[in-house]
């Protein structure tokens, strides 16, 4: 990774609460532009890390740097190029959705916050309800709110703790398109996330925490390469069909579901062993009903990995 790009950098970063350790030597550095995503099960250690990267609290050991900027000698520099957006969103529910953005503009000192906050409203689909109090938004509603109040200081990075949990399908959605918005446009995103499935659609990089420690890292691909290639379900018409195609693939992994008449064939992933496999059952005179390729998903590749940490 070029250097100069890394807008995120953490070195041995060590935190306990008391006697608890909760991270013990975490490292990463994250690009410019990019989305990385930080998985863990429940209390690894992900706001704990996004708290020292924010400059709420201050590592025990190690150091983090943002833009350059160390998160405990230059805080100040720091929170001038962050935003937070966390797990519950931040808006004043008695304000209205304007009133919110015109008062943070306002804090902040920005030039012409009216026209700003226009524009916020237009680009976070808030413009029918932006009279409305908050109280009266959805879930998602707030969370778009909360978001386009971050945005009022211009951040390099935007820290999400996780950014959809508790939204519908829709609004999940509508916040995916949000946050690849901002990657494009050159801010550096930073999320947590319980969603595994967020995270292969969002991420250029993963990391998965666990016990304090980063136990694996790479794209969503190179982390689904840790796993065997999946393997490959062959339906069959009848029992007799069964029991051949069970004779004749004795060389393969297999395991069998009487219930749907289908035989599950461990794979290399390639093509040639699929088609070898398909041209024996062919020549034996084998019908296959059915075929479907499983390929591992990034929640085998997590449940492994933490397992085996
Ligand atoms: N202020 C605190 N004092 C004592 N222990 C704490 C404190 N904050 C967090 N912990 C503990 O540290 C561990 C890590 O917590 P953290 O909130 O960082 O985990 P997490 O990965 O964000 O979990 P979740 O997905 O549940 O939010 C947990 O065991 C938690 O109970």
């Amino acid at each position: 990774m070029n250097q100069n790009n890394t807008v995120i950098s953490v070195n041995g970063l060590e935190k306990s609460y008391k006697n608890i350790k909760v991270l013990k030597d975490v490292n990463f550095r994250v690009e410019k532009g990019s989305i990385f995503a930080l998985l863990g099960s429940n209390g690894a250690g992900k706001t704990t890390a996004i708290k020292i990267l924010t400059t709420l609290i201050n590592p025990d050991r190690g150091s983090a740097k943002i833009c350059g900027f160390d998160v405990v000698d230059k805080a100040y520099e720091v929170r001038g190029k962050i935003s937070l957006t966390g797990q519950y969103a931040a808006v004043d529910g008695i304000l209205t959705g304007r009133e919110n953005l015109r008062m943070i503009g306002k804090l902040r000192h920005i030039k012409d916050v009216n026209k700003k906050v226009d524009e916020l409203l237009e680009k976070f689909k808030l413009q029918n309800a932006a009279d409305r109090p908050v109280s009266t938004y959805s879930g998602g509603m707030r969370r778009r709110l909360d978001i386009s109040m971050s945005l009022l200081g211009n951040p390099s990075v935007i820290f999400l703790d996780e950014p959809t949990t508790g939204l519908d399908p829709q609004s999940r959605i509508a916040m995916w398109n949000i946050i690849r918005e901002f990657s494009s446009s050159g801010i550096t995103v930073f999320l947590t996330t319980q969603y595994l499935e967020e995270a292969e659609q969002l991420a250029d990089q993963i990391a998965i925490l666990n016990k304090g420690k980063i136990v694996a890292e790479g794209t969503p691909s190179e982390l689904k390469r840790l796993l065997p290639k999946g393997h490959i379900d062959l339906r069959f018409n009848n029992d007799k069909d069964i029991e051949s195609a069970l004779e004749l693939l004795n060389e393969y992994k297999t395991s069998l579901d009487t219930n749907n008449q289908t035989i599950s064939v461990s794979t290399d992933g390639s093509i040639k062993q699929m088609t070898d496999m398909l041209k024996k059952l062919e020549n034996a005179e084998i019908e296959v009903a059915e075929l479907a390729q499983k390929l591992p998903t990034l929640e085998d590749v997590f449940l492994k990995i933490v397992e085996a940490n």
